[in-house]
């Protein structure tokens, strides 16, 4: 029944293509944003249910197949009848002129659409109540170990202290990063001739999603190393790769990567802040926003426009600008460089920063591969891998919230028995145990398609997508569970709420995606 709606979902999603294609003919993406992004979300939506099709062929067992009907019925009838795209935008098949196709889908997959779900949402749910999880094991014994050595550092030295930290606003500790640098965490994609591990962008996976589940903070120290050994590795001069690729990969130079400026965002091509050559030194003057980590690292990976001549992209070139580690009573000893620290919801461990350079020296051979106007291609090719990983970290999140929401139901008693019986409440995890497995097969799926060595940036934008939206709802359901105490700052789950919402905003917001994946697909992809 599956593969029957499964071949019936992609002719739909075909036929959406096929009409946004034409709409596009005739007008700009940006007027037909609806339409495109829906397209996105469809193409999305259906790309999660083949990869939830082949995790469910590859593991027999009753949990498992009703995670997979209960994520395939539920897709489907979003797609006939509204996709959330975000809190108050439903995309509906009549948006893209999709009625009649929405109608053929609802036909082929009637036995799915009619058959009555609460059954297999209270079948899941007592099996999630006695411990019964759906299948994670990647039938690769040494990939399910590094799960398990993750999954056993994150419970033992991130989960118990995480909240507390959160609350107080430390930084990860400068012990608990040496341990993550002792297990491999920051050189797990940098190549083994450069002091990395040299694995795959799914072992890549693996160790950020158990990471993000203790702490997304934890899970996200990585992404900056990620971010600067992918733009070294793929872009830097011999010389740069030996300097830094080995420090980088023992944790002994964290890296920050500092794009985003006051006045740009997810238009990356139209930044200012520009770095000039003086002698044998660059000069770096402006100012830039929201840097993660900004003051205890070593390496900055800096976008900067060096050739102010050149229109947008054109003349932007990536510095590696190497810092002096700030302290708690000197965050920016740096001569010509200062920050303040933006104060915020969630997300902390490494604190965000707002940085103003005012002729601050990088050495000459700062400039990565050592050509200008090559900074915004080179940061694009690093696009797959850090979205692969924030879809990564968006599980991560995802899983905890459902395991506190579980747990919490489980305890709860009202009405003379545990919450957990109520079939509103059940249902909430039923359905964010189906979000967490589609988003989490999706996520290794792209990560195998960068693996193979094919362009996958649609596949990685389809994943962060759908990932983030996983994790948001799986926290606002899971929070919702907790009742009043949800909201007491002392429950681990509002920290989840707060550290869930970051990851539908940045390494590209969930707008900037859509419009990636339906520009790839109906104007790249032709
Ligand atoms: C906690 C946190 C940590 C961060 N860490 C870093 C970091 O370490 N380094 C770094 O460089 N940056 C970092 N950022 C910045 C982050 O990458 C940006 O916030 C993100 O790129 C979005 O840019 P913006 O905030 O300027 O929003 P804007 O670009 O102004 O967008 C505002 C809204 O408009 C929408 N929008 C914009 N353009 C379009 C369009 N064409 N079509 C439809 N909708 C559109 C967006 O989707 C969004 O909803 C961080 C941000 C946060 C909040």
């Amino acid at each position: 029944m599956l593969r029957a709606a499964l071949a019936a979902a992609q002719r739909y999603r075909d036929d959406a293509r096929a009409a946004l294609a034409a709409r596009l003919d005739v007008a700009p993406i940006d007027t037909e944003q609806r339409a495109a992004h829906g397209f996105a979300w469809v193409a999305t939506t259906v790309a999660a249910l083949e990869a939830v099709a082949e995790w469910a062929d590859r593991n027999a067992g009753e949990t498992n197949a009703l995670v997979a009907r209960l994520a395939f019925q539920e897709s489907i009838a979003q797609l006939v009848g509204g996709l959330p795209m975000g809190q108050n935008e439903l995309f509906r098949p009549a948006d893209l002129g999709l009625a009649a196709p929405a109608r053929a889908l609802a036909t082929a997959c009637a036995d799915l659409l009619d058959h009555d779900a609460a059954a297999d949402r209270r079948a899941l749910v007592e099996r999630l109540a006695a411990g019964e999880w759906p299948s994670e094991t990647l039938h690769d014994a040494e990939l399910d170990a590094i799960r398990d050595q993750f999954r056993r550092f994150t419970d033992a030295e991130i989960l118990p202290h995480a909240h507390g930290w959160h609350l107080a606003n430390d930084l990860i500790p400068d012990t608990t990063v040496a341990r993550m640098a002792d297990l491999g965490t920051f050189g797990v994609c940098i190549p083994e001739n450069y002091g990395g591990l040299g694995l795959s962008k799914l072992v890549m996976c693996i160790v950020t999603e158990e990471l993000s589940r203790g702490w997304i903070g934890a899970g996200s120290l990585g992404t900056r190393s990620e971010i600067a050994g992918e733009l070294i590795a793929g872009s830097g001069t011999e010389a740069q790769k030996a300097e830094w690729l080995p420090r980088i990969a023992s944790g002994e130079v964290l890296p920050t990567a500092v794009f985003t400026e006051p006045d740009v965002g997810s238009d990356l091509g139209s930044l200012q802040t520009r770095a000039r050559r003086d002698g044998h030194t660059w000069r770096i003057d402006g100012a830039k926003t929201w840097i993660t980590h900004a003051s205890r690292s070593d390496l900055m990976t800096l976008l900067a426009r060096t050739l102010p001549d050149a229109k947008g992209y054109a003349g932007l070139s990536m510095l590696l600008v190497p810092k002096q580690r700030g302290t708690e009573d000197d965050p920016f000893p740096a001569p010509g460089m200062s920050g303040s620290e933006i104060e915020v919801l969630g997300y902390r461990g490494m604190r965000e920063y707002a940085l103003s350079f005012d002729g601050m020296a990088a050495p000459a051979d700062a400039l990565l591969g050592g050509e200008e106007g090559q900074g915004f291609k080179q940061l694009m090719r690093t696009f797959e891998g850090a979205r692969i990983q924030t879809a990564a970290r968006a599980v991560g999140v995802a899983r905890r919230a459902l395991e506190l929401g579980l747990s919490y139901a489980l305890d709860r008693q009202q009405f003379g028995r545990a919450i957990i019986h109520f079939p509103r409440v059940a249902d909430k995890l039923a359905m964010s145990l189906v979000d967490l497995i589609a988003a989490r097969e999706l996520t290794y799926a792209a990560a195998r398609a960068k693996d193979s060595g094919k362009r996958c940036d649609i596949e990685a934008g389809m994943a962060k997508l759908l990932a983030a939206r996983a994790a948001w709802s799986n926290a606002d359901a899971a929070l919702q569970i907790h009742g009043g105490n949800g909201y007491a700052l002392e429950f681990e789950i509002s920290r989840i709420l707060c550290d869930a919402r970051i990851l539908n905003i940045f390494e590209g917001a969930a707008e900037i995606q859509a419009q990636v994946i339906a520009r790839g697909l109906v104007l790249q992809r032709n």
